[in-house]
């Protein structure tokens, strides 16, 4: 099946001359989304992790049926508010501006090997500024996993510490 198919550019969202990776017709076709969860779960299989870790919003919509389909623990990475227990967090900048996240303070533990999940990997920020949260906190980033990477904006550079599998590259 090509899921490449399933992705739909909206071109100048959120901002001018942004082209905007949208994810929703892949959700919509059960058997689409299915097949993309099976294939991210064969990658996600080949890697000796014990953490999943994954970013609000459309990280989660990935990362959650993946976790379960493989059998493990899953540490949300959230939008500034959302997390009730103690937190960190790390300001960050992405392809269409600067943002911040929150993780809880006793979501990592010394020695955690952890596959960081997520839909799009555009520049490599999102993914960099978690990676730095997990490292802070004593886990090893094992893999970074996501559904389509911008290779036009070179994010494997930016992420060149770390084994990055995606299964679309734009
Ligand atoms: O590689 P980058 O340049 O960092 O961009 C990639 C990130 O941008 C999007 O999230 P967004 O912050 O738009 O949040 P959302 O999932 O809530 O839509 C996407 O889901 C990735 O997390
Ligand atoms: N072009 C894009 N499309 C969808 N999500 C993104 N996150 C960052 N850049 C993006």
């Amino acid at each position: 099946m090509d899921l490449e198919s399933f992705v739909r550019d909206v071109p100048n969202f959120p901002k001018e001359g942004v082209v905007f990776k949208d994810v929703t017709p892949l959700l919509k076709d059960p058997l689409a989304f299915r097949e993309c969860i099976l294939r991210l779960s064969e990658k996600a299989m080949k890697v000796d992790f014990n953490i999943m870790v994954a970013p609000e919003a459309r990280g989660f919509i990935f990362a959650a049926p993946l976790a379960f389909e493989i059998g493990k623990a899953l540490v949300p990475v959230r939008k500034p508010g959302k997390l009730p227990y103690k937190t960190k967090e790390i300001e960050y900048e992405l392809e269409y501006g600067r943002a911040t996240l929150q993780m809880h303070v006793d979501a990592i533990n010394r020695g955690d090997r952890v596959l960081i999940v997520d839909d799009i990997l555009a520049t490599g920020g999102t993914m960099q500024a978690i990676a730095e949260m997990i490292e802070e906190s004593g886990g090893e980033v094992v893999e970074i996993l996501c559904l389509a990477e911008l290779g036009f904006l070179e994010p494997r550079k930016r992420l060149s510490r770390y084994s990055v599998e995606t299964l679309i590259t734009y």
